[in-house]
């Protein structure tokens, strides 16, 4: 089938790749030229395990392509809308001024069989007031609404078997049949889909990444009290975990969320509740921002009491400036905050990590940045590990020890093993353990 996919970041370059790797005839327009420009060669633009090889294939086999211009793409039946729903500059809600104009620029150059379906995370209303407008305009093209679920640095995988498929479609439309046919390939294997109206198929989405932030900021809940009773979470967490009701994943304390989507989703679906005069049933998620956000500052407080009641002038290195490991992504990062606020105060920050400096520098020019691992290293007085990238879990602490000026560690991720820290005479800080 022929697929159209606008918008080719994170999500869209993945999806389109996907979408050819499933036999389709694709072809993803971006605003970005540059973007497009790497993309045609069959090159990623981000940092996303698999996805070169992907794009590689599609390029080749003739049945991916990119441009710029939305009219290139007005043949195709089914056209993916994956542009950015960042948070307002000024507000918690979601600035939905790149799906207006997809939207706007898609159209007048669609066909009134074409199926429109939107892939971006959305506050719920959303698909009903594009179906709107579109009808509104005299086009016939019917309107889906498809979440998706991926996880970054999993991306693939997760695109070419999802753990569910969800449309949100109105009723007697021919969208169910259209998807059913992009994603035969997956469901032949049994994945489950789910069909609904729009409004739930969007509410899926922000319930999904609404529970997952709460299960994140519950157990570094736990952390705090842990840390003031002498308490140690992750065995709390692996307890707690073993119960299938709970269940482990997603228990990892540490330093919190962040990311494109956690951060801004769980603000966006406040802000959205209280439009709908609802505010009070979400209010947890306010909590939920507020207890993520303390475990930054609780690491900012950590680094002061080791170093002696100061940070400045303290030769600081960070390990970790993607908000995950497997990403390029520094959007809302943890790590990234952490190391601009330890500048702040007058730290000699070294910020390290595998993939992360370049657009980290874009976010944060005024951080020194060394990409060199023992470079970092060498003559720090505290190490921080805040992203827990293979590399870093996989450290020698014999070797950092003789790298260091002060043998002192905080684990931000609780990955680390303590034992073996502390036997190379280290002094090891692990969060909410
Ligand atoms: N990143 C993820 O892991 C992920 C997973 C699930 C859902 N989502 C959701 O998907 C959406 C996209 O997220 P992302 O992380 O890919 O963002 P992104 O910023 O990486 O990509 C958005 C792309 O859209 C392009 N764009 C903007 N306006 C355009 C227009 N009018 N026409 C064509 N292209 C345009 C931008 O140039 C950019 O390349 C968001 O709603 C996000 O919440 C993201
Ligand atoms: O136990 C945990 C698990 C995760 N994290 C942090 O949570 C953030 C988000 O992690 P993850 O959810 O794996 O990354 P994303 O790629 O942002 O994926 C989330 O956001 C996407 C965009 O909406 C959704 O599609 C995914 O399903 C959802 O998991 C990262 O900073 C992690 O370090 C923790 O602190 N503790």
């Amino acid at each position: 089938m022929k697929i159209s996919v606008i918008g080719c970041g994170y999500l869209g370059a993945v999806h389109a790749a996907a979408m050819a790797k499933l036999g389709h005839d694709v072809i993803g327009v971006d605003t970005d030229p540059l973007k497009v420009e790497r993309l045609s060669r069959g090159e990623a633009p981000f940092f996303e395990p698999g996805l070169p090889e992907l794009l590689r294939e599609g390029v080749a086999s003739g049945r991916l392509r990119f441009t710029t211009e939305i009219a290139d793409a007005g043949d195709a039946r089914v056209h993916f809308l994956a542009v950015g729903t960042p948070q307002m500059a000024d507000s918690d809600a979601a600035d939905l001024r790149f799906v207006d104009a997809a939207v706007a620029s898609l159209v007048p150059v669609i066909p009134d069989d074409a199926v429109v379906v939107g892939k971006s995370t959305v506050p719920v209303g959303t698909a009903a007031s594009i179906a709107e407008r579109i009808r509104a305009a005299g086009s016939g093209a019917e309107v889906a609404w498809n979440p998706e679920f991926l996880r970054e640095g999993f991306a693939v995988a997760d695109t070419l078997t999802p753990d569910r498929i969800v449309y949100g479609v109105p009723d007697g439309g021919r969208a169910v049949e259209v998807l059913d046919e992009v994603y035969a390939g997956p469901l032949a294997t049994g994945i489950p889909r789910l069909v609904t109206d729009y409004a739930t198929a969007e509410l899926v989405k922000t319930a999904a990444n609404a529970f997952l932030a709460t299960k994140i900021s519950f157990i570094n809940a736990m952390a705090e009290i842990a840390e003031v009773v002498g308490a140690d979470v992750t065995q709390l967490a692996d307890a707690i975990g073993h119960d299938a009701r709970i269940g482990r994943r997603f228990l990892n304390a540490g330093i919190g969320f962040g990311g494109g989507c956690l951060p801004k989703d769980i603000r966006a679906f406040s802000a959205r509740a209280e439009e709908l005069g609802r505010a009070e049933s979400v209010a947890f998620l306010r909590e939920v921002d507020a207890i993520n956000l303390r475990r930054r500052e609780r690491v900012v407080e950590l680094a002061t009491q080791v170093l002696g009641g100061s940070v400045y002038r303290k030769r600081i290195v960070v390990l970790g400036l993607t908000f995950k490991p497997d990403s390029d992504d520094v959007r809302d990062s943890p790590g990234l905050d952490i190391a601009a606020r330890l500048h702040g105060l007058g730290a000699l920050v070294a910020a390290t990590d595998p993939q992360g400096i370049e657009n980290a520098r874009v976010r944060h020019p005024q951080l020194p940045y060394e990409a060199d691992l023992d470079a970092a290293l060498s003559d720090a007085d505290l190490v921080i590990l805040t992203t827990e990238w293979a590399e870093y879990r996989g450290l020698d602490p014999e070797h950092v020890g003789e790298l260091v000026a002060g043998p002192t560690i905080i684990d931000g991720r609780n990955v680390l093993d303590p034992e073996a820290w502390r036997s190379a005479g280290f002094e090891y800080v692990g969060l909410g353990r």
